[in-house]
């Protein structure tokens, strides 16, 4: 993908145009256009640590179908001059439901379509023909997804995949002339009109299930090695900010016990942007003489300035790319200047495989220090 994605701050409650909803439909298909769009939301997040992201938001507007009308209607039957009331129901509205599609990992589709209206009932007809029902309308969302109303109260939390809520119910169809019919010589000329849909704005909150995070240099292997010790298939490439949405995996160890795990986007995004030790760090990397303790506590650094409460969080700091001369010679002496300050690292190779294993089992072994989350929600549920 070619674009940053962000905080979803998109329109006023109330802006509730459907031309809008018709451009934003367009701007899908054109990426020209969708590019400046981008550019735009890259300006404002100037300064928005990449960890930030992983929480993702969205606003949309959901419209259950209106009912279809009644009908006002009458036999007509040779030598019959009036005969009985024979209008037709109106079909009910389409209802709007909240789906959780496994296949997505982030809010970012509904930047470009917010809108979201079932069909309408159809109206009833002659001949006591109901109207059809409105066609429903399922809105897809990725597991971890939360559904405020616009007031802050939450209806659903949507964890599973497969998981559905009805979240709007269709207007009810108005009743025809001949569901007024009383007796056999009434002839009522009343039809009830469709309940119209009702209608709102939904905040979309995506939280991560996570209980661990990937967090390190952008280009260090972090989505390599994710894909050797999940299902998971993140994009893998060989320059920085490759990953831009973080990547679910869940880690499955012996008899049931699981940890998902998430693999973040770079975490020197703030580098290019020069604070924090950030531009040194980056002119370091290019003459690739970078010293690994040096982009250690950069990684460090960046995360505290983000938020000291997750830089206090219990970490294990492994080594990646082993396999390579360059790497393995620095090892010791970053082993050597971490020990000395009280941590141990661990060393191994994402693309040989070398060492991944025992990275797992480290994960596994300090499950409880690595926070109360993880033995809660081994074999739990969710996200795979
Ligand atoms: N030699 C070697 N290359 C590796 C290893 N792990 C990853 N790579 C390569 O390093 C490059 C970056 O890997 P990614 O997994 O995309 O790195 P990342 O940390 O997710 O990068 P960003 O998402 O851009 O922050 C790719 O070309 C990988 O093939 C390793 O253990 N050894
Ligand atoms: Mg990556």
């Amino acid at each position: 993908m070619g674009f940053d994605y962000g905080r979803f701050e998109l329109y006023e409650v109330g802006s509730d145009d459907e031309d809008d909803f018709d451009e934003e439909e367009g701007l899908m298909a054109s990426d020209s256009e969708g590019v400046e769009e981008d550019e735009e939301i890259k300006e404002k997040e100037k300064g928005l640590p990449a960890v930030m992201r992983c929480f993702d938001r969205a606003k949309i507007f959901v419209k259950a179908g209106d009912g279809g009308n009644g009908v006002v209607a009458f036999r007509r039957e040779k030598f019959v001059p009036l005969g009985g009331p024979s209008g037709g129901d109106g079909g009910r509205g389409g209802n709007i439901y909240v789906e959780v599609d496994r296949a997505m990992n982030s809010l970012l589709p509904f930047r470009k379509s917010l809108h979201f209206r079932a069909g309408r009932g159809s109206h009833g007809q002659g001949q006591q023909k109901n109207g059809a029902k409105g066609e429903d309308v399922v809105v897809k969302v990725p597991p971890g997804t939360v559904v405020r109303e616009a007031s802050g109260d939450v209806l659903f939390e949507l964890l599973h995949p497969g998981q559905r809520a009805l979240l709007l119910p269709g207007g009810r169809g108005g009743r025809g002339n001949a569901s007024f019919k009383s007796g056999m010589n009434k002839v009522p000329k009343i039809a009830e009109n469709g309940e119209e849909g009702p209608e709102m704005w939904l905040e979309l909150e995506l939280k991560l299930v996570a209980d661990v995070g990937i967090v390190g240099a952008p280009n260090a292997g972090k989505s390599t090695f994710l894909s050797v010790i999940s299902a998971a298939q993140p994009a893998i490439a060989n320059y920085p900010f490759t990953t831009l949405l973080p990547n679910l995996g869940v880690v499955s160890f012996d008899y049931d016990a699981t940890m998902v795990v998430a693999d973040l986007p770079g975490l020197l995004e703030g580098a290019h942007r020069g604070f924090g030790l950030g531009h040194e760090f980056l002119r370091h990397s290019e003459r690739c003489s970078v010293l690994p303790e040096y982009e250690f506590d950069a990684v460090r650094l960046e995360l505290e300035m983000f938020s000291p409460e997750l830089a206090e969080k219990p970490y294990i700091v492994a080594y990646n790319k082993m396999d390579l001369p360059e790497a393995s010679e620095n090892w010791p002496s970053f082993k050597e200047v971490l020990q000395a300050r009280g941590i141990e690292p661990f060393c191994m190779s994402a693309v040989t495989r070398n060492g991944t294993q025992e990275m797992e089992l480290v994960w596994h072994d300090s499950a409880d220090t690595l926070g109360p989350t993880s033995r809660r929600r081994r074999s739990a549920d969710s996200v795979e």
